[in-house]
């Protein structure tokens, strides 16, 4: 590890997670000496407690399915899935916890590491400890998200578990209660009734709601099938132990009890001990940003990943860090700033183009705008609706293939805005959507864009056929 001896840097990067560690990258590359801070480990969530050990999780379950799923694999897999297998090919990923790789490559890329709590203690001012640090020309905050806890008589009482306990678990317990139905409620659920888990998931509204309406249907099914409980439209309105056990009494006068309940009910921004106060900002509130992520009211102060609230998504986090990273070295130097929409030196896709896969099995991959999103915002839409079963690719990827496809389409210009996918093994097919939608591809020349035959990615040619040739 670099011992830093010069306390004056270009830029400080506040958090090491998947996007400081990129925006540091990036500002290191533009030629200014960047100093990160990090409280615990280099790497992040998504590499200890989130995307990694989750997508392990994950997996091991899926691929055994996806064998079942196929006349002739079917007959060679008989066993049941090796759960401690499992736990620890995700340690393997998480290398045990343990960030000495992630900090070499920091090192290697010559970047000056500190560790410990970062406080913005004035203008251009961090303070660790003891060790006042400055920056020339900006502070970066990418500080994260933490899982919130609701304000529920006893829950805080019962020692639930968040998205951390869910995924480093050295053992899984027989029963877990999951309060939430987003996405990681429905990733854990998935994964741990794979495990033989007793899942009960306890849902305000429906699964998956933000996504389009059949993503919600078929994951819940499909979580149904492999055994867990998904109770929709009920709250959780108190919970105590009793002989070990969680005890939850629910809005419609059910209990459950289970041995541990996972809160998923979203995120909060980490920024309630960060010295907001000295700059004038809120404790505990979301940094809001431009589209070159520098924070609303400052020209030294930027925000990066969970921790502006665009998009809580590594690879949209880490899109945002090449923008800003790249706009702190143009501004250093003086140089052109590219800040039109789809510039350079924009997070312009976090409004509109936004991909992401949920690892549920089926999985949900989707980017840009829902039917319902699209048409709220004012767009004229066609929705074109076709069952992924019935593509030829499909049929032969999982005998009975089930899933489904949305494209929703701008009447207007005749450009697509977004597209959802649900099914088996979708996710490898979500980058052709997201080219499309960011590149406003019109749907005349999408007819020229001819997918492989046999595979899944005939969908394209079956939704525009389902359009009609413009
Ligand atoms: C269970 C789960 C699964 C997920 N799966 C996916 C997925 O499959 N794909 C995907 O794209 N996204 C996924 N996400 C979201 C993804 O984890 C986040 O979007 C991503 O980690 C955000 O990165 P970040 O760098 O902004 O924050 P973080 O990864 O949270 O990093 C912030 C870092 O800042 C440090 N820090 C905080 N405050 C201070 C301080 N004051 N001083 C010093 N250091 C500080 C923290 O210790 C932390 O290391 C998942 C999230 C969860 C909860
Ligand atoms: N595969 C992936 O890309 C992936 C996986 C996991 C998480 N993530 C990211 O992490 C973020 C956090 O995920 P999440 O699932 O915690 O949040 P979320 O916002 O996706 O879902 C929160 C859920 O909790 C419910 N809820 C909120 N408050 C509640 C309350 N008081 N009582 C009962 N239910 C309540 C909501 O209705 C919703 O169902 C997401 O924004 C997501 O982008 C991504």
């Amino acid at each position: 590890m670099t011992n830093p001896t010069d306390e004056q840097y270009d830029v400080i990067v506040i958090g090491a997670g998947a996007v400081g560690e990129n925006v540091a990258d990036r500002t290191t590359q533009g030629g200014l000496k960047t100093l990160i801070v990090e409280s615990e480990l280099v790497g992040g969530e998504c590499s200890y407690w989130a995307c990694m050990p989750s997508k392990a999780l994950l997996r091991s379950g899926i691929a055994l399915r996806a064998a079942q799923n196929v006349a002739g694999s079917a007959e060679a897999v008989t066993g049941r899935l090796d759960v401690a297998a499992t736990l620890a090919r995700r340690d393997s990923f998480t290398h045990d916890w343990d960030d000495s790789s992630q900090v070499d490559w920091l090192d290697g890329a010559g970047i000056d590491l500190v560790r410990g709590h970062a406080v913005i203690t004035g203008e251009r001012e961090v303070t660790v400890g003891d060790r006042v640090f400055t920056a020339r020309y900006a502070v970066v905050v990418s500080t994260g998200s933490a899982a919130t806890l609701p304000p529920i008589p006893g829950l805080a009482d019962v020692n639930p578990w968040t998205s951390h306990d869910a995924t480093s678990a050295k053992t899984i317990p027989a029963s877990l209660a999951i309060l939430g139905g987003g996405v990681v409620a429905a990733e854990i659920a998935t994964a741990y009734a794979s495990f033989g888990c007793a899942v009960t998931m306890i849902v305000r509204g429906e699964v998956l709601d933000t996504q389009e309406p059949f993503a919600g249907e078929l994951v819940t099914e499909a979580l149904t099938k492999l055994g867990a409980v998904v109770k929709t439209h009920v709250g959780l309105e108190s919970a105590a132990r009793a002989s070990g056990s969680v005890v939850l009494t629910l809005s419609d006068g059910s209990t459950v009890t289970a041995d541990e309940i996972l809160v998923a009910t979203g995120r909060q921004a980490r920024t309630a001990d960060l010295g907001l106060d000295n700059i004038g900002l809120t404790p505990g509130d979301w940094l809001e940003t431009d589209d070159t992520l520098r924070v609303t009211g400052f020209d030294w102060l930027y925000a990066a990943g969970d921790v502006n609230h665009r998009a809580l998504l590594t690879h949209q986090g880490k899109y945002q860090a090449r923008a800003v990273g790249d706009v702190i070295a143009a501004r250093a130097k003086g140089a052109p700033v590219d800040d039109q929409p789809w510039g350079t030196h924009v997070a312009t896709a976090d409004h509109r183009a936004v991909p992401q896969v949920t690892f549920t099995d089926p999985e949900v991959a989707s980017v840009g705008l829902t039917a319902a999103a699209a048409a709220k915002a004012g767009y004229t839409i066609r929705v074109v609706d076709y069952d992924l079963g019935s593509i030829a690719g499909a049929s032969l990827q999982a005998d009975g293939y089930s899933g489904k496809a949305r494209m929703v389409v701008d009447e207007e210009r005749s450009v697509v805005l977004g597209v959802t996918f649900v099914g088996q093994d979708v996710s490898e097919m979500l980058q052709a959507a997201t080219v499309a939608v960011v590149g406003e591809v019109p749907l005349a020349r999408l007819w020229h864009a001819v997918p492989a035959y046999p595979t899944m990615n005939e969908i394209w040619l079956r939704l525009l056929e389902t359009y009609g040739r413009p």
